[in-house]
């Protein structure tokens, strides 16, 4: 039987609540023997600064360098707001994207029938959307130099962050969105703001001679970011593939969320580079949401985010696609039958806590695996 090496690194808020509901599915199929799962658990974010001091250990980035994939839950909260900016809960995060190279972010957008009208939308407006996010994940302002606070001679001070973008970080991420649509309905939407960014100038011209040059075959257009965060909202369902910088799809896939209903129901793959000798590459998956501080503690997360991301991993880490579908299906069908979190339940209707709706998916699994 295959065997994988798993890092769970639940975190901060409701991390470590939506990551237990994961540990049952974990359990679930490591019991019907899909698979042998070998997890570690280790602590990021806050949870790590309280007890060294960083927000995440040289001992856990080792693990997670040698994992096989590594589930993240969510960092941060009010409690760590006054931490130095470089121990901050969000740094232990970026570090793992970085030095794991993970440059590309799928984040899936798809409205369960059952949740049309769960989101703020009209039902026509969202249903049947099926959308995937694809962020640049280590590159832009997010990490460009220089990002600095300096004082100026008259005593005023200045914030500054760096938008930085090669040709090399726009392509790699561009094949990826081709290569996906190509899989899917074969159109890409690039999204900068080439109008006041010169990094969206070169965003745009070396996503279009890619297209060129490759993938002549799939659609492209490109749309202003400002006017496409409008798009999303108006008439989601001309998108396919929407491929974007880091800030621009951190901001955008927060969007996407609500047209599925719910922050608490968007999932995400967060992939490095294939290995040309192995064809192994590293992996973190992570709901899309945070650590939600106005809801830790109570019970009332969503898991579905996190155990859709769990089902990411079986797909894009593991290669077990029937144990994905299975674990999709899963959630497809608890959302058919009715079960509701506070966050997707209309208004009177009656929710579940996070635990009921994990222990509902693993019970849906195994009746239809039955
Ligand atoms: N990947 C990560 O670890 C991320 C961490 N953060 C951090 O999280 C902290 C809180 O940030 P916020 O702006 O409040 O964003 P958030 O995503 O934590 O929460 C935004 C809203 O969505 C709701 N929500 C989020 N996930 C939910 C779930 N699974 N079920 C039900 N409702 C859910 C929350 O209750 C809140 O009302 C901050 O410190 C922020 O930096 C934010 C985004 C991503
Ligand atoms: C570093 C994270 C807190 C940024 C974020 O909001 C995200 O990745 O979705
Ligand atoms: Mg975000």
């Amino acid at each position: 039987m295959a065997s994988f090496n798993v890092l769970m690194l639940p975190g901060d808020g409701i991390g470590p609540e939506v990551m237990a509901e994961v540990g049952k599915v974990v359990d679930f199929l490591d019991k019907q023997g899909v698979a042998r799962f070998e997890t570690e658990t280790d602590l990021v974010g806050g949870a790590c600064y309280d007890a060294h001091k960083v927000s995440i250990t040289d001992a856990a980035m080792a693990r997670a360098q040698a994992a096989d994939a590594v589930l993240f839950g969510a960092v941060g909260g009010p409690k760590w707001d006054a931490v130095p900016y470089d121990a901050r809960p969000e740094a232990g995060l970026l570090r793992l994207r970085k030095d794991l190279g993970l440059f590309a972010n799928l984040r899936p957008a798809i409205c369960y029938p059952a949740l049309a009208d769960a989101s703020s939308l009209k039902r026509e407006v969202v249903e049947g959307l099926d959308i995937v996010i694809v962020r640049e994940l280590t590159g832009g302002v997010y990490f460009g130099e220089p990002k600095e606070i300096v004082t100026l001679e008259n005593g005023e001070k200045r914030g500054v962050d760096t938008q930085v973008y090669t040709t090399h970080e726009i392509e790699r991420i561009g094949r990826v969105a081709f290569e996906l649509a190509r899989k899917r309905r074969n159109k890409v939407t690039s999204s900068e703001k080439r109008n006041v960014m010169k990094s969206g100038v070169l965003w745009n011209q070396v996503t279009s001679a890619l297209h060129k040059a490759e993938f002549g075959d799939v659609e492209l257009e490109h749309q202003l970011a400002d006017a496409l965060a409008m798009q999303l909202v108006r008439w989601p369902k001309q998108f396919d593939v929407i491929v974007t910088d880091n800030l621009f799809g951190d901001i955008l896939s927060d969007i996407a969320a609500m047209l599925t209903g719910s922050l608490g129901m968007l999932p995400s793959a967060s992939l490095g580079a294939e290995d040309p000798a192995t064809g192994k590459r590293k992996a973190l998956y992570e709901p899309v949401h945070g650590s939600a501080p106005d809801i830790a503690g109570k019970g009332l997360a969503n898991p579905i985010a996190m155990i859709g991301s769990f089902a990411m991993s079986l797909r894009y880490s593991f290669g077990l696609l029937e144990a994905a579908d299975l674990v999709e299906t899963a959630i497809a069908n608890v959302l058919a039958q009715g079960l509701r979190t506070k966050d997707i339940a209309a208004a009177g209707q009656n929710a579940v806590g996070t635990g009921e709706m994990g222990a509902a998916i693993v019970k849906e699994m195994q009746a239809l695996a039955r």
